[in-house]
């Protein structure tokens, strides 16, 4: 069985940049749908956040998972709020194994704090809606198949390697098996 490798968790866990290196060390594709919607909107996620609101980008997060599902295998890193959705946790688990990238809140916010990429996090004390983000969401990533912890230390190959690891002890999937 090859299933698309799904990369869930908060903002600043690492998806994009541990998918990027596990695709390449998998030599699979490598698939992100904040950078599909970007595309396809011809816009940043801020700027998509400002002219037409989260539920709008919600929906095209959604359509665009099942549409990235579909496709060969691949690592496709999602957007820190897509597996929240009970609709895109279906989907993922169904076509697809899940990885959660967990971090905690120290690690996340020193990932994030110089950035203002991340719409959600625009607030007046902004590590504080991230504390309130990782308290709500954590038993939804919880649901993921696999669980795979981000230490400060570990650089991304090392956490590409790390999650290659709990992949194997997984059974294998997209690492090891061939094409049936
Ligand atoms: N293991 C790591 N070691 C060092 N920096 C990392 C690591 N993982 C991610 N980063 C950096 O942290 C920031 C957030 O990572 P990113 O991949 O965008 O997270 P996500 O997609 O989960 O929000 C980026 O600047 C990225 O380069
Ligand atoms: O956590 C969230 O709700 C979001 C996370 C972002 O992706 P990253 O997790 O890749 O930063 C992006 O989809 C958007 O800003 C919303
Ligand atoms: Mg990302």
């Amino acid at each position: 069985m090859k299933k698309t490798v799904a990369l869930v968790g908060m903002m600043g866990a690492g998806k994009t940049a541990v998918g990027k290196a596990l695709a390449a060390r998998l030599g699979v594709p490598f698939l992100d749908s904040d950078g599909e919607i970007e595309k396809a909107a011809a816009m940043s996620i801020a700027e998509i956040f400002e002219r037409y609101g989260e539920p709008f980008f919600r929906r095209r997060e959604t359509e665009v998972i099942a549409r990235l599902l579909e496709d060969e295998r691949a690592i496709l890193s999602t957007g820190g709020g897509a597996f929240l959705s009970e609709a895109n946790r279906a989907l993922i688990s169904e076509r697809g194994v899940s990885v959660w990238l967990k971090a905690d809140l120290d690690l996340l916010w020193n990932r994030v704090k110089h950035k203002s990429t991340r719409p959600l996090l625009r607030s007046d004390d902004p590590r504080a809606t991230l504390a309130a983000f990782v308290e709500a969401r954590e038993p939804l990533y919880a649901q993921a198949a696999i669980v795979v912890e981000a230490e400060p230390r570990l650089s991304v190959e090392a956490m590409a390697e790390k999650v290659i690891g709990a992949l194997r002890a997984h059974g294998g999937i997209l690492v090891e098996e061939e094409e049936t």
